[in-house]
């Protein structure tokens, strides 16, 4: 028999606890022997709960015990989950987290841990809610060069730009039913900001370079600065408004990056809707593929941690090579990135003269009863955009585009 511990009963957690008991069958036959939650660690008490039972609020009742084996960190935030996760590692007992707010901070630490204690630390639910990516990386990649990642990797935004792009609905809306559907960070900003999608490519691009690449080091554009405007621009593109996490590996020179992005009804990405994710991989054997479900709520992400917990039920005794090293991964600046860029800007002629000029416009579009227009730049470097764009007056805004020349 396994114990094992939860520490955070909220969405994923409880989740997780459904799971176990759910499958509890199914876990058995195929570890060869069950797997039970002993301990719950969690502030508030959870009266008439069907695990009311193994609540505690002390974290030392699941460190000290010994027949813990197996630790779930579902709390979120990195204090205390830090602190617990790497004293729970120290005891010698496994660690799964769906935590990528700790995993971007201080995965590299507490997977040498797991190494030296042979234990092992997985994250499976850090990235693409139930979407295995983390271990497809890990193996269904083998062998081949992963030059390119773009990936929709946050459910919260994708479902508020899935529902004003469709209904028409207001970013504060969509935002409070993400949060009452379970999707949300305990602080939205990380979501809408894209603090929640650069952690996660940060963790994937450790996965590929097998170093660390910290999450700082990525450039950040969230979704707050776009409007219902900018989604009537996108139909008359045939194109929809995703914020994705893009890399690029070509040898040493790695970009990470997130932003808004203009995708045409070609691009895969396209048709990914709602709460869901895709993650496109791009490797030198297999060529394109999308990898694509369900990237937040309760049970399909508990789906991913509890296949971590069956890893590690199977692995017991020894650290699965999984990870990257210490050595940092330098990222190359953002600016050297290129687009094509989809700019609005106010009406007048002197401001679209310079903005046809300066960004080699390929469309300009003029919707009616609009007092402004936009244009769609040909393909420069964020760097060449940035210095052009200065000299173009009344921009309103700019959205990076991935659009076919049609
Ligand atoms: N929700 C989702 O769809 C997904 C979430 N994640 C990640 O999973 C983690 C958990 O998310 P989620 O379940 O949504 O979050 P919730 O806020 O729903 O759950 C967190 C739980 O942990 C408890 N908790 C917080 N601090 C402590 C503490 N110091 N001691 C004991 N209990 C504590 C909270 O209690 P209280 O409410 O009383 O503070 C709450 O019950 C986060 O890292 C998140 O990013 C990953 C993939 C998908
Ligand atoms: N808030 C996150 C939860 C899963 O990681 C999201 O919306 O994707």
């Amino acid at each position: 028999m396994i114990k094992a511990a939860i520490m955070g009963y909220g969405t994923v957690g409880a989740g997780v606890y459904e799971a176990v008991v759910t499958n509890q069958k199914v876990i058995a036959a195929e570890i060869g022997e069950a797997l039970e939650v002993k301990r719950i660690l969690d502030l508030r008490k959870f009266p008439g709960d069907p695990a009311e039972q193994l609540i505690t609020d002390k974290f030392s009742d699941i460190e000290e015990d010994e027949e813990i084996s197996l630790v779930v960190e579902t709390m979120g935030g990195t204090t205390p989950a830090y602190e617990f996760v790497k004293a729970a590692l120290l005891k010698g007992k496994h660690v799964v987290t769906s935590n990528k707010a700790l995993v971007a901070a201080h995965g590299t630490e507490l997977l040498q841990i797991a190494r030296d204690k042979k234990v092992n630390f997985f994250f499976e639910a850090a990235v693409g809610g139930g979407i295995p990516v983390i271990r497809t990386l890990g193996t269904g990649y083998q062998g081949q060069v992963i030059t390119e990642i773009t990936g929709i990797l946050n459910g919260t935004t994708n479902y508020i730009l899935t529902r004003m792009d469709r209904e028409g609905a207001e970013f504060g809306d969509v935002l409070a039913d993400a949060q009452r559907l379970g999707y949300a960070e305990r602080n939205p900003e990380a979501d809408i900001e894209g603090h929640d999608t650069c952690r996660k490519i940060a963790i994937l691009s450790s996965l590929v370079t097998g170093k660390e690449v910290n999450f700082e080091d990525v450039y950040t554009e969230g979704i707050s600065k776009i409007d219902s405007t900018d989604f009537r621009y996108a139909l008359e593109l045939k194109a929809s408004i995703k914020l994705v996490g893009a890399a690029q590996f070509a040898g040493n020179q790695v970009t990470v990056s997130v932003f808004p992005l203009l995708v045409s009804d070609e691009n895969p990405l396209y048709a990914v809707q709602g709460v869901y994710n895709g993650i496109v991989i791009k490797g030198n054997l297999l060529g394109t593929t999308m990898l694509y479900g369900s990237g937040a709520g309760k049970l399909p992400t508990a789906s991913a941690v509890l296949a971590d917990m069956m890893e590690a039920a199977k692995h017991k005794n020894e650290n699965v090579r999984f990870g990257w090293t210490a050595e940092k991964q330098a990222v190359t600046s953002h600016e050297s990135e290129k687009h094509r860029y989809f700019v609005r800007l106010s009406g007048d002629a002197a401001s679209l003269a310079a903005a046809k000029e300066q960004f080699e416009a390929e469309r300009v579009i003029q919707l009616p009863g609009l007092e402004e227009v936009a244009i769609v730049s040909a393909p420069m470097t964020e760097f060449t955009y940035r210095e052009r764009a200065a000299k173009v007056p009344n921009i309103l805004a700019m959205i990076r585009a991935e659009l076919s020349e049609r």
